[in-house]
C-alpha cells in the first residue's frame, strides 16, 4: 500500500476491534475508554460534506471544582492541502487557499470554536525543499498588513475567534528579512503578537535554513480572552526544552502547526506533542499539512537518489492531547479536516496537583548543569571505572 492511501491508523483499529477488546485498546492507547465524541451540527456537517473535508469533535471534561468555575474552551485545528498547482501565479495560489480555508473556518464558527489554529505556512506550498528563492519568497508577508492577516482578521471579528496564523513573514523594518512566524489575531481582529520558529530543520528536504534564521522572539505566551496560548512551530516539537519554556511561561494550550512528511517523521508524530502535554500539564494541538506537493523544477535530496519534483506525502493526522495524556484520534492522513476539541482548562492545574511535575522538575539543578555544559571546556560528568 502506498503511503498516501491509508486513511488513518485510528480507523484501522476501530474497524478491526470490537466490544471489550476495543475498550481495552482505547483505555491503553488513547487514555480513555470513551472517546467522548461530540455531536456535529447539521450546518457544520453539511459544510464539510459539500466541500470535501472531514470534521470531528471531542470533549475533554474536568472534575467540577468548588472554588473555580469550569473554563470551557473550544479549540479548532485545520489541516489542508494546497488548492491549485504550484506553477500558478502566487496571488492565485494564495487566493485559492483562502477560499478553501474560509469554508473550513465557517464550519468552525458554526461549531462555536473559540481559538483556531492553521497549519505551518498555511497560505502557500511548502516550497523550501526546492532551495529556489523565486518565486517562493514572494509568498512572504508583513505581519500587520499582509494579505493573510487582513483576511483572517475579518473572520476573527465576524466569528468572535482568536486565530493563529502561521505564515512566512517579511520583516520590512529589519532589512526585508524572512522568518517562519505564527501571528496571533484576537477576536477584535487585532494582532496581539507573533512568535518566530525557534528551531529550523536541516533534515531531509526541509531546506528551510536557506530561507530564514532561528527565531528571536523567545517563548511568548499570549493571554487571550479564552486562555493562555503558545505556539511551538513544527520542528520545535523535537526539542523538549522548547516545550518546557512555554509551560514555564504559563501556557495552557500549545499549538504545534507543522509540515512534515511520512517518510521522515510519521512514527514520531503521535509521541512528541503527546509527551509534551504530559510533561508540562497543558493541552497540545498537533496540526500537519495534507497531500503531496509537486514543484515545477526538479530538486535533489542529497542522498544519491534521482532528482524529483515531489516533496513527499504530508500525512495530516492532526490530534489533541490533554494534560492527563489522553488524546483524540487523529484526523485523516489524506483529507482536509477540522478537528474540534472542547476542553476544560481547569484540567491543567488539576493534573499539576495530581502528578506534581511542575513541583518536582528541579529547574534549579538543570539551570546550573546546563550553564556548565554549554562552556567550551566542559568536562562531561562521567565516572570512569
Ligand atoms: N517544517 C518542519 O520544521 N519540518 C521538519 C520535519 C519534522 O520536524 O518532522
Amino acid at each position: 500500500m502506498a503511503s498516501a492511501e491509508l486513511t488513518s491508523l485510528d480507523e484501522v483499529i476501530s474497524n478491526s476491534l470490537k466490544g471489550k477488546e476495543l475498550e481495552e485498546f482505547n483505555r491503553i492507547h488513547y487514555g480513555r475508554i470513551d472517546q467522548c465524541a461530540l455531536f456535529i451540527s447539521s450546518v457544520a456537517a453539511q459544510k464539510a460534506a459539500s466541500n470535501g473535508f472531514e470534521i470531528k469533535a471531542y470533549d475533554f471534561p474536568a472534575r467540577k471544582e468548588e472554588c473555580r468555575k469550569p473554563r470551557i474552551v473550544r479549540l479548532g485545528l485545520i489541516q489542508h492541502s494546497i488548492a491549485i498547482s504550484t506553477d500558478n501565479p502566487i496571488t492565485q495560489q494564495r487566493l485559492a487557499i483562502f477560499e478553501k480555508v474560509q469554508k473550513i473556518i465557517s464550519a468552525a464558527a458554526a461549531e462555536q470554536v473559540n481559538i483556531l489554529c492553521l497549519q505551518e505556512a498555511w497560505n502557500m506550498p511548502f516550497a523550501f525543499c526546492t532551495r529556489e528563492k523565486q518565486p517562493w519568497c514572494d509568498f512572504a508577508e508583513p505581519v500587520l498588513t499582509g494579505p493573510s492577516t487582513v483576511f483572517l482578521a475579518e473572520l476573527a471579528v465576524k466569528y468572535d475567534m482568536v486565530i493563529i496564523s502561521p505564515i512566512l513573514e517579511r520583516d520590512d523594518i529589519h532589512g526585508d528579512t524572512i522568518w517562519n512566524t505564527a501571528v496571533v489575531i484576537n477576536e477584535f481582529g487585532k494582532v496581539i503578537g507573533k512568535h518566530r520558529k525557534n528551531h529550523i530543520p536541516r533534515v531531509g528536504d526541509f531546506n528551510e535554513s536557506t530561507y530564514y534564521f532561528e527565531g528571536n522572539t523567545g517563548h511568548p505566551v499570549f493571554e487571550t480572552k479564552y486562555g493562555k496560548v503558545a505556539i511551538n512551530i513544527c520542528y520545535g516539537r523535537h526539542h523538549p526544552l522548547n516545550w518546557l519554556m512555554f509551560g514555564i511561561n504559563g501556557a495552557e494550550i500549545v499549538f504545534n502547526p507543522s509540515a512534515t512528511v511520512s517518510g521522515l517523521s510519521e512514527h514520531l508524530w503521535a509521541v512528541e506533542a503527546r509527551n509534551a502535554a504530559i510533561a508540562n500539564s497543558y493541552y497540545t494541538c498537533a496540526i500537519n499539512r495534507v497531500g503531496t506537493e509537486s514543484f515545477p523544477n526538479e530538486f535533489t535530496s542529497g542522498d544519491g537518489k534521482p532528482a524529483h519534483k515531489d516533496f513527499g506525502h504530508f500525512y495530516g493526522s492532526s490530534y489533541v492531547t490533554a494534560p492527563d495524556g489522553s488524546r483524540t484520534p487523529g484526523l485523516s492522513r489524506i483529507k482536509d479536516g477540522l478537528l474540534i476539541a472542547q476542553v476544560d482548562l481547569n484540567l491543567c492545574r488539576q493534573i499539576k496537583d495530581k502528578w506534581g511535575f511542575t513541583m518536582t522538575q528541579r529547574l534549579d539543578l538543570y539551570a546550573q548543569s546546563l550553564n556548565e555544559a554549554i562552556k567550551h571546556d566542559y568536562v562531561p560528568q562521567v565516572v570512569h571505572k
